[in-house]
């Protein structure tokens, strides 16, 4: 293919297995900046070999898109509307709905929730614009570098994980500290701040509901500074002519406290793993989806779960998501450290995990990139 300085690349096609330096294709794609949109755009109709995903310890419970996940269960979505009107027994159902959802899925979908529908909507729509710009407007936000605050790239852990996935995104890391306005593509700008405002409200209302149903005062989380840093990624997975053979996000749990997805409208694709089966989260008109992070299981001693999840790869459609990660401010506080919180313990149940800080995860989670294992398996006791 031809990448936006009219440079040719060539990748291997999976018929070239006996010629291939996974290493120089990985880079050869990265310096294209033009992500898998831009294999797409060239008219691929063989996925290059960086792609296809090794057989993994998952295989078993089917990857490919004619398997059919488990009809069984399904993901609670809980209406928040009655919580404003200010019923204490109404909003103890509602906690209880929340807890139990993170306890028993690690996952929930909520209406109600204060954020505009037309204003989600507008999210979607901008970041499918921004991903189906000219290539060579994209390349210019493109870098490969995980501490700035507005990057586009394909693959945060493109160089570490066992194979690449079916995606591009966009980051913003909005808060404590957003970056210069004139960093955040213009496409995005406008309608990301204002989004930005919503979800803050939200993830306080969260971290607020969770905090009262572990038993904690209602501000616990707030004050462990759970709701102050949160960043954006504005995932685009193109359609891709072999979705059978990769995949668009590699099975993973969150590395935050807290993620709520605004998810396509249209196009599925994420599933969700309970009791060794994935389960299928279809888009719900007007719903934004929120996971535990693998911080929040920390932090309750494995009360709440920081539950696996992934996103097929599809034949057809492109698909958009805007997941907003609260990550805390390990930035600004670099030396601040968490563990299981102390008022949850008693004499029959220990802590699990050791103290750690954000920075000493996330620097694990990044180095190890999306391989299908557990961050938190270093930090347990
Ligand atoms: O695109 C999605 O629906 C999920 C994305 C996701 O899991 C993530 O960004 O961690
Ligand atoms: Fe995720």
């Amino acid at each position: 293919m031809v990448d936006s300085n009219g440079n040719n690349h060539d990748f291997s096609t999976q018929s070239d297995s006996n010629n291939y330096d996974r290493m120089k294709e990985l880079k050869a794609f990265d310096e294209t900046k033009a992500g898998v949109r831009g294999l797409v755009d060239a008219g691929i109709k063989e996925i290059p070999r960086i792609f296809i995903s090794p057989p993994t310890v998952d295989d078993n419970i089917n990857k490919n898109l004619d398997a059919e996940s488990s009809k069984e269960f399904s993901i609670p979505v809980i209406d928040l509307g009655d919580i404003k009107k200010g019923d204490a027994h109404q909003r103890k159902m509602i906690i209880d709905q929340v807890i139990n959802s993170c306890e028993k899925f690690g996952f929930f979908q909520v209406v109600n929730h204060g954020v505009p529908n037309n204003l989600m909507d507008e999210m979607l729509e901008k970041v499918r614009l921004f991903h189906e710009q000219p290539a060579e407007v994209r390349a210019a936000f493109y870098r490969r570098n995980l501490k700035a605050s507005s990057a586009y790239l394909s693959n945060f852990d493109l160089f570490q994980a066992p194979s690449a996935n079916w995606r591009d995104t966009y980051y913003c890391s909005m808060a404590p500290t957003p970056p210069k306005q004139e960093e955040i593509p213009m496409i995005l700008r406008d309608t990301l701040m204002e989004y930005s405002g919503h979800v803050e409200k939200l993830g306080l209302d969260l971290f607020e509901l969770i905090s009262e149903g572990l038993g904690l005062k209602p501000t616990y989380l707030k004050d462990m500074e759970c709701a102050k840093g949160w960043a954006f990624l504005c995932h685009y997975y193109p359609e891709c002519p072999q979705p059978e053979l990769t995949i668009g996000t590699a099975k993973h749990a969150d590395s935050d406290f807290l993620t709520i997805l605004l998810q396509d409208n249209y196009i599925s694709g994420l599933q969700v793993l309970h009791e060794n089966q994935w389960v299928d989260v279809p888009p719900v008109p007007g719903a934004l989806i929120v996971n535990i992070g693998d911080l929040l299981q920390l932090m309750s001693n494995d009360r709440l779960k920081s539950v696996e999840h992934r996103v097929l790869a599809n034949l057809e459609n492109p698909r958009v998501s805007v997941a907003c990660f609260f990550h805390g401010t390990h930035l600004e506080q670099p030396s601040r450290m968490y563990g299981p919180i102390k008022e949850l313990l008693s004499e029959s149940d220990h802590p699990k995990y050791r103290e750690t800080t954000i920075h000493q995860y996330l620097t694990h989670f990044q180095a190890k990139g999306l391989d299908g294992k557990s961050a938190l398996d270093i930090f347990k006791i």
